[in-house]
C-alpha cells in the first residue's frame, strides 16, 4: 500500500515562480524516505506545501490513496498525516505534558488521557520530568516533545523538517534513535535533513531535488559514499 503519493506537484509562493516543479513521488508504507538536495532546492517547501502550509498550484497528494489536496490542517491530521517543523515547534512556556494535552485536544476526549501517557512512555526523558517547561529543555529533547506532539495522534505518516538542526553530534544521535523507534513502530517517515550522514544512515530511500525537481531516487545504501551526492549537493544536475 502506497502511504503517501505526490502526483505532478507544482507548489511555491508565487504561481509565476514555482518553486517545487513536477514531482511525482510514491512512499510506500513503512518507508523511511530522505529527501535531500542543495540549499534553495526547495526541499522545505516541497514538505511545508504536502503538510498545508504553502500553496499547491497543481497536481495532487493522497494519503493511502485518499486525495487530500488542499485539506485543512485538521483534515490532514485526521487523515493521517503528522508534521512536525523545523522550529518554533513547541510552546517553550507550557510544559511537556501541557504540550502533549494540547496536541491530544484533536482527539475525542476520552482517547486523550491514553494518548499523553503512551507517548510518555515512548520517550522516558520526557516522561522523567512531565512539567518541566518546553523552553528549558535541550535542543534534542524538545525535538523528541515536537515529535511526540506529532504522534500524540497516530499518523501513518510523519514529516519532519530537519530534526537535527542545531544539535550537537551527540543530540543528534538521540534524536534519530527516536525517529529509528518510531520507524520501527511502522510509521512511514519522510524527512528533510541537512546531515546526510545521519539521514541516510536511517533512511531506506533517498530521493534528491535540484531546483525543485527530483534529479536522484535511490536506495538510501547506495548513496553512502556516492561521489553523485557530493556533485548534486554542489548544484550541479544528475547526468
Ligand atoms: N516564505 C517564503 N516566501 C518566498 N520564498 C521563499 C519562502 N521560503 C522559501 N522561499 C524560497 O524558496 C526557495 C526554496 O527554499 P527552501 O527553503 O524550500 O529550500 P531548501 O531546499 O529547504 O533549502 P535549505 O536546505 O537551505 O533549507 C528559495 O529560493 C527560498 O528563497
Amino acid at each position: 500500500m502506497t502511504a503517501l503519493t505526490l502526483r505532478d506537484f507544482v507548489a511555491g509562493y508565487d504561481p509565476d515562480l514555482p518553486i517545487v516543479k513536477d514531482v511525482t513521488l510514491d512512499v510506500p508504507e513503512g518507508q523511511v524516505l530522505t529527501i535531500l538536495g542543495p540549499n534553495g532546492a526547495g526541499k522545505s517547501t516541497l514538505i511545508r506545501a504536502v503538510a498545508g502550509m504553502v500553496p499547491i498550484f497543481s497536481g495532487e497528494v493522497r494519503l493511502s490513496g485518499r486525495d487530500v489536496t488542499r485539506a485543512p490542517a485538521h483534515a490532514l491530521a485526521r487523515a493521517g498525516l503528522g508534521f512536525v517543523p523545523q522550529t518554533e515547534n513547541v510552546f517553550t512556556r507550557l510544559s511537556i505534558r501541557e504540550n502533549l494535552q494540547i496536541a491530544a485536544e484533536l482527539l475525542p476526549r476520552s482517547a486523550r488521557a491514553a494518548r499523553v501517557a503512551a507517548m510518555l512512555a515512548m520517550f522516558p526523558d520526557l516522561a522523567a520530568r512531565p512539567e518541566a517547561l518546553a523552553g528549558s529543555l535541550s535542543g534534542g529533547q524538545r525535538q523528541m516533545l515536537a515529535a511526540a506532539r506529532a504522534l500524540l495522534s497516530e499518523p501513518r505518516v510523519l514529516i519532519l523538517d530537519e530534526p537535527s538542526a542545531g544539535l550537537s553530534p551527540k543530540l543528534v544521535a538521540q534524536v534519530f534513535d527516536s525517529l529509528r523507534r518510531i520507524a520501527q513502530g511502522g510509521v512511514t517517515l519522510v524527512l528533510v535533513e541537512q546531515n546526510v550522514r545521519a539521514a541516510l544512515a536511517l533512511a531506506d530511500r533517498a530521493v534528491v531535488l535540484v531546483d525543485g525537481r527530483l534529479a536522484h531516487d535511490a536506495p538510501a545504501a547506495e548513496l553512502v559514499g556516492n561521489p553523485l551526492l557530493g556533485q548534486l549537493f554542489l548544484g550541479a544536475r544528475a547526468a
